[in-house]
């Protein structure tokens, strides 16, 4: 397991993450759809069939606004990071950002320019930010942009106690903790995941086997495999689509959560939110176990929710 000797904050910040493309097609998109969960349960009057299905003679499908998380699948390798090793069977997600300038188009090839947006020293864990500016190849707009946080467990300590590294391109608390109004949630929204979901959602890219493989998920310290964050995301994020946004999804102009205990597949989603202008905060429960596994916001861009 990685520590304290094996990091090098010189090696670690001139560190260059080079530039991935990222190239999908209708299908691909259609695929993540169902990953999260769309349509799976009342696909006859769902509002979601344009996700997957060119509905009503529809020229395009529509790309769900959490798509834009999978552009920065693979910014780190297994083998860690140069000056900071780690152990990658003990990496859990933390928290995404994500910031949307334009729509996804429904098929296309992306180019995503990484960069370290931050490292913590936690003690018993670090934690590491990579921020990602995705562009259109094709016309060249800069389409997204993706904070991921990484809680690397067994990796911190590698700075005193007394003055412990902490490292941030970015203001802080931008996704962090939220606060919630006492009042009752404006919507609740209850979802199933199916026992078959994280492996129908790491068809979308993501092929970490703690979300597939029993003896994996058991080192990591879970009884079975979890689901994948972003795939509590992305129920959270189509949730609020439905309830708040009357199903329009290019409504959602950014989105911040952080993860704060696993899911299993198979396990209910309980999603409440409340409305605070035009900022949705929300929160996601496992209904089995009654804790809450998820919390964030959306902010919704300048037009009056329909409510
Ligand atoms: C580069 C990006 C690559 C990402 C690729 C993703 C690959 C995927 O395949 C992996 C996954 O999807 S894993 C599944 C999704 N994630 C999870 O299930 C994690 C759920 N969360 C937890 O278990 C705990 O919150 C846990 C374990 C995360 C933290 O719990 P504790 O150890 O109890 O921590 P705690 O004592 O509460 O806090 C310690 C300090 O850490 C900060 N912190 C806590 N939770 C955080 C989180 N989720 N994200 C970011 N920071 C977090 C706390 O604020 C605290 O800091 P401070 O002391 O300064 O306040």
């Amino acid at each position: 397991m990685a520590g304290g000797s094996e990091f090098d904050p010189a090696l670690v910040f001139s560190h260059k993450f080079p530039e991935t493309t990222y190239s999908y097609t209708e299908r691909d998109a259609a695929l993540y759809a169902l990953g999260v969960g769309a349509c799976a349960w009342d696909a006859v009057d769902a509002d979601e069939l344009k996700y997957v299905y060119h509905k009503d003679g529809q020229k395009y499908l529509k790309v769900l606004p959490t798509f834009a998380a999978l552009f920065s699948l693979g910014t780190v390798s297994d083998a860690g990071l140069p000056g900071l090793q780690y152990d990658p069977r003990l990496l859990l997600h933390g928290q995404q950002y994500i910031e949307l300038y334009k729509p996804f188009p429904s098929s296309g090839h992306i180019l995503n320019k990484p960069s370290l947006a931050g490292l913590h020293d936690k003690g018993n864990a670090a934690i590491l930010e990579i921020e990602t500016k995705s562009y259109d190849k094709e016309s060249g707009d800069l389409l997204c942009m993706n904070r991921m946080t990484a809680f690397l467990r067994g990796a911190g300590g590698f700075s005193t106690s007394s003055n412990r590294f902490s490292y941030s391109n970015y203001p802080a608390n931008q996704v962090s903790v939220v606060k919630f109004p006492e009042t009752q949630p404006f919507s609740v929204f209850e979802d199933r995941t199916n026992p078959s979901q994280a492996l129908l959602y790491r068809l979308s890219g993501d092929y970490n086997p703690l979300h597939s493989d029993p003896m994996i998920a058991k080192v990591a310290g879970f009884s079975q495999p979890i689901l994948h964050g972003l795939c509590t995301l992305g129920f959270a994020v189509r949730a609020i689509i439905k309830c708040i946004c009357g199903g329009d999804s290019e409504r959602i102009k950014s989105i911040a959560g952080r993860f704060l205990l696993h899911v299993y597949p198979g396990e209910t989603l309980y999603t409440e939110m409340w409305l605070e202008g035009l900022r949705v905060l929300y929160r996601t429960k496992v209904k089995e176990r009654k804790r809450t596994v998820l919390s964030g916001y959306v902010d919704l861009n300048g037009l009056t929710p329909s409510l």
